[in-house]
């Protein structure tokens, strides 16, 4: 038997292609990858449905300006304007990164099938070609996951996968899903015209957020599109050229169908699941902890809870909070630990945060308000919520949805979580998560630097000072 021998193996080739550090440049590695050369977040991820929420929210200019004074309508998309201007820039980067791993470097070699552990270190091709390799980085992802319900792969029933290259903006989409995926697209068909239908399991939308989140972005979603709540997703027929996408109620008979709603098109964002039952983890003896692959604090992979040395796992396929810059800094600390064996570096960073693109904007770090009071008891944490709307920006923008809510501890004045629905919520956020991965009390925070005035950051500052929290002597 022919086997190849490498010094790096590396499966997937979204955050596993930033593995490829100069330190590789005179040693042989192979990349992996079965699908779209880049990964999930530049192909059909963060990058593409961020570049359609931003249009899809200039859309919806004239209805935020309305209060000022100004008189604006909205037109009409142009979906397929919008769609290759998107795609044309994309297909290029995940192109271009293919031929440079393929053709331009000599040390890398790409292979375009799909692997699986034939051994410890040994991998095993669809076509039969055998890799071992002193490193193996699993870094292979998540896919979407389908309810078991009849209908799910019918045609005009979509995932994130493949929605974004539809031929034509769909007159009504249904949404199935209520989280990151169902109300980022919620807000992009929304927002270019399309009338949209999300279908909700429970009775909130991003229900794992805040609850003080969860229940204003419910509200404030219910005006931009139609919601239908509490509705468990039964079955989906063919009408003719419709969907007929059939509920059943949340905690009721779900033989039983208590709704119907009929679409041109129908989005399944009822979550994603790893990767792992691709890979015959068993041959390697790897560890799982709920389908996700086990791990040390080093990001070695776990057999029978010791670390396997040489064998790493990065990314969705790893770690349940699946967000891309958790994946970045974990290609990170294995690159260093893969490069400096006798100076590991455990994974470190806790406040990780996640932004929701929709409409409005939400940002959020850290812990819950009802995580915290389990966490260090009522009486141990104080909380502030400010609306945009009490400060001098909000007045200018007229905002009455907004707001920043803040959670911190009494005795120490640390940052436990912070929460912001509105415009800009991600960037309001990054200087709150500078504060908690840096240990910056909420009144240092405040009172130990100038906040630009009447700049939208004050809604943060005052959300700050609003806290009962011990004060730094900073005035
Ligand atoms: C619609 C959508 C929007 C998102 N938006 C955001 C966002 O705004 N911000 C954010 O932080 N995160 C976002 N995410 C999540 C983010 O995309 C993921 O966390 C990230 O892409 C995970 O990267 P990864 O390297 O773990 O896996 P991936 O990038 O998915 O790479 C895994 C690769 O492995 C390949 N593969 C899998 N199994 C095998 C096998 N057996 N053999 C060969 N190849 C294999 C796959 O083809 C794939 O290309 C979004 C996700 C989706 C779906
Ligand atoms: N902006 C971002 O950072 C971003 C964007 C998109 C995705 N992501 C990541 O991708 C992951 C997946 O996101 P997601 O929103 O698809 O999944 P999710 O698991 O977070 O949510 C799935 C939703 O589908 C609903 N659902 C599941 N089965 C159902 C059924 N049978 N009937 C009705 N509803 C049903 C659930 O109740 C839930 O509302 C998340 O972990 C997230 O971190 C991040």
């Amino acid at each position: 038997m022919n086997i190849e021998k490498y010094d790096l193996a590396i499966i997937g080739s979204g955050s596993g292609n930033s593995l490829i550090t100069p330190y590789w440049d005179d040693r042989k590695v192979a990349i992996i990858d079965a699908g779209i050369f880049g990964g999930t977040c530049l192909n059909a991820g963060c990058i593409p449905t961020k570049m359609f929420a931003y249009p899809a929210q200039l859309a919806s200019t004239p209805q935020q300006v309305a209060p000022l004074g100004i008189d604006m309508a909205f037109e009409s998309a142009d979906w397929p304007e919008i769609r290759d201007r998107i795609f044309s820039r994309i297909d290029a980067i995940s192109a271009g990164g293919k031929r440079y791993r393929d053709v331009e470097l000599e040390h890398t070699t790409l292979i375009t099938e799909e692997v699986h552990f034939s051994g410890p270190k040994q991998l095993t091709s669809q076509t039969g070609r055998v890799l071992e390799a002193d490193q193996i980085v699993i870094a292979a992802g998540s896919r979407p996951s389908f309810p078991s319900v009849p209908g799910v792969h019918l045609p005009g029933v979509h995932t994130s996968e493949t929605v974004m290259r539809l031929p034509e903006l769909p007159k009504r989409i249904i949404i199935v899903g209520g989280k990151y995926i169902g109300s980022e697209f919620a807000a992009i068909f929304a927002g270019l015209g399309a009338e949209v239908i999300q279908v909700n399991r429970s009775g909130r939308l991003l229900s794992s957020h805040d609850h003080t989140i969860s229940d204003e972005f419910t509200r404030v979603a219910s005006g931009h599109w139609q919601l239908e709540m509490n509705q468990t997703l039964h079955s989906i027929e063919q009408e003719g050229h419709q969907l007929r996408v059939n509920v059943s109620e949340t905690g009721g008979n779900l033989n039983e169908i208590s709704g119907t709603y009929t679409s041109d098109v129908v989005l399944l964002a009822t979550g994603r699941e790893p990767n792992t039952d691709r890979m015959n983890l068993e041959a390697a003896g790897i560890d799982t902890f709920n389908d996700f692959i086990a791990r040390d604090e080093y990001l070695r992979v776990l057999s029978n809870d010791e670390p396997v040395e040489g064998v790493w796992a990065i990314g969705d396929i790893a770690n349940d909070q699946m967000l891309k810059h958790v994946a970045n800094h974990e290609q990170r600390v294995v690159s260093h630990n893969m490069e400096h064996p006798d100076n590991m570096k455990p994974d470190t960073l806790d406040a990780i945060p996640a932004g929701v693109f929709t409409r409005p904007q939400i940002a959020t770090v850290g812990l819950t308000e009802d995580q915290a009071k389990i966490q260090y008891g009522s009486e141990a944490i104080t909380t502030k919520i400010q609306a945009y709307g009490d400060t001098a920006y909000g007045w200018a923008m007229e905002d009455s949805d907004g707001f920043v809510k803040l959670i911190a501890n009494t005795s120490t004045g640390k940052l436990l979580g912070a929460h912001i629905m509105g415009p800009e919520a991600t960037n309001l956020l990054q200087p709150v998560i500078m504060a908690m991965s840096f240990g910056i009390t909420a009144h240092q925070m405040a009172r130990g630097q100038y906040w630009i005035h009447p700049a939208m950051a004050e809604v943060v500052e005052n959300a700050l000072l609003g806290l009962d929290v011990p004060e730094s002597g900073l005035l």
